[in-house]
């Protein structure tokens, strides 16, 4: 181990007393044994010492070193930089990344710290540098990245697999993430057994995750009732959904009748238009909740019912707390996981899968073997759908049946579909269909008239839309928009004969 101490740091324990020299020996034998390289340097850079865990990372003889000073080292490219002197440049520690890029080692990656030791004089007197082999670091720290990459492949897919596992069972499309959100939380909430409110549009789906909910519960072997409250009068649906004991009324059957609670037990009960209920009905319906027990009627003993509540509306139950005509309580009640159903136009990812799912079903039905062009989907893709999945559906159908093609085009779909307007922002519209120097046009156009209309003069309407008002001016009249006064506010008129801009 002695012979292989570098004579110039074991001269500078020479010149120290013997006691140090002691001391000074320990220390070379404590680098020595260390696994990281360790280079020392004096102040201006010149090399005194290194031990074999640097000789080993660097691939570089002490004897060549020593004595040299680490800037020779960067200069004769044995590696990218030197961290001593990087450390002396900048009077503090510092830790940096190198390469080698001479020697036997050449391309390994090496990770230095560097530390100055001040003198008593305030000036830098050694610099202590502790060097790295990060190599397999590097190497480990890429085989994690690629690892984990992996890892998040395979979870997309198996994510992908639950879900159309989730979604075969359910029989629901759920491609975009709006629909896949909803899906989620019916699959969560269908494990317990809290009452769901449904909110959405008509048409939107709300009976497809009613349905869904159940299938994915516990209850799944038992019934699934669905009752539309909002399509039953109110003295009829207290009966059908309570049930009435014999002799309640005249025409009720002699041993009586279950209602729709009773039929669910052990299943679930699905609400349909739950917002449509009247407010004497609300009441028996809030303590059918509360006690888990009906009274039929003309009964004279609570029923006790083992059923989950599924509601649906498509009504703003808030709004109508406030105005009064829903009950708070009911309404908190039904509430406890509310699932919000967003309309087919703000989840249009959906359109091609669920054109696609009716297509076949359809097909199937009828024996068909018809196609949509693509040109039908963009035009899909571009329709609002006011009536949601049930109108897209209904539209498929209506189509596939009036229509002897094989394949259908763009001029087989409904009139109001293929000429819709285009909506865009500030409450301007175009045509679907118009080639776009036309639309860009039509843009320009309403453009110059909603301008002449809130500054009221060509002057200002130009400034506002950054453009001479001669050139304004001239659009005026390419475009034919009639500007008149009146009052003393300009207005865009277009029957007015008095043309004045
Ligand atoms: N995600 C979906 N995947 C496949 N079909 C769907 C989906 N959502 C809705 N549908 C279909 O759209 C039609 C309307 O759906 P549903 O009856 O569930 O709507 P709703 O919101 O309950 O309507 P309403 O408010 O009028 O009762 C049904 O034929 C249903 O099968």
């Amino acid at each position: 181990m002695v012979s292989r101490l570098n004579p110039c740091f074991s001269a500078m324990a020479k010149t120290e007393g013997s006691a140090n020299k002691c001391l000074d020996c320990e220390l070379e034998d404590i680098l020595e044994a260390s696994h990281d390289g360790q280079f020392i340097s004096d102040g201006e850079g010149n090399i005194v010492m290194v031990n074999s865990a640097w000789e080993r990372i660097c691939g570089i003889h002490r004897d060549f070193v020593v004595g040299k000073n680490a800037r020779d080292m960067v200069a004769q490219k044995f590696y990218t930089e030197s961290s001593v002197i990087a450390a002396i440049e900048a009077r503090k520690k510092i830790t940096i990344m190198l390469e080698m890029t001479r020697g036997e080692k050449i391309g390994q990656k090496i990770m230095a710290t560097a530390i100055p030791i001040w003198g008593e004089d305030g000036e830098i007197k050694r610099v202590v540098a502790n060097i790295r082999d990060i190599t397999e670091i590097l190497y480990l720290k890429d085989l994690l990245e690629k690892t984990k990459q992996l890892n998040e492949i395979y979870a997309a897919e198996l994510e992908q697999m639950r879900f159309q596992q989730l979604t075969r069972n359910c029989d629901v499309i759920a491609r975009s993430p709006e629909t896949r959100r909803v899906l989620e939380m019916a699959a969560q909430v269908a494990k317990v057994d809290s009452t769901v409110l449904i909110i959405g549009e008509s048409g939107a789906g709300k009976e497809v995750i009613a349905n869904a909910i159940h299938r994915l519960s516990q209850r799944n072997e038992g019934p699934l009732i669905k009752i539309n409250c909002g399509a039953i009068p109110e003295n009829l649906l207290e009966s059908e959904l309570f049930g009435y004991d014999s002799g309640a009324f005249t025409g009720a059957r002699k041993q009586g009748k279950p209602g729709m609670f009773e039929l669910a037990e052990k299943g679930t009960l699905f609400l349909d238009e739950v917002g449509d209920i009247t407010l004497n009905l609300q009441v028996k319906l809030l303590r059918a909740l509360q006690d888990h027990s009906i009274m039929r009627v003309g009964g004279l003993k609570p029923v006790p019912v083992d059923a989950r509540i599924v509601a649906a509306t498509n009504r703003n139950l808030r709004e109508m707390v406030s105005s009064g005509a829903f009950r708070e309580d009911l309404y908190y009640r039904l509430n406890v996981v509310s699932i919000e159903i967003p309309p087919l136009r703000e989840r249009k990812e959906d359109i091609p899968l669920l054109v696609q799912y009716f297509l076949e079903r359809i097909n199937k039905r009828y024996q068909f073997n018809k196609r949509f062009s693509p040109a039908v989907v963009d035009q899909f893709l571009s329709y609002s759908w006011p009536g949601n999945i049930r109108e897209l559906e209904n539209v498929i159908e209506r189509m596939l049946v009036m229509t002897e093609d094989e394949e259908l085009h763009v001029r087989h779909l409904p009139a109001y579909i293929r000429n819709q307007a285009l909506p865009l922002e500030g409450g301007m519209v175009v045509p679907a269909n118009l080639p776009l120097h036309k639309a860009i046009e039509q843009v320009e156009k309403q453009l110059i008239e909603q301008a002449l209309k809130k500054y009221g003069s060509t002057r200002k309407a130009a400034a506002a839309l950054k453009l001479n008002q001669s050139t304004v001016v001239r659009k005026i009249k390419r475009y034919n928009i009639a500007v008149c006064l009146e009052g003393d506010k300009m207005q865009t008129c277009f029957e007015d004969p008095r043309l004045k801009i």
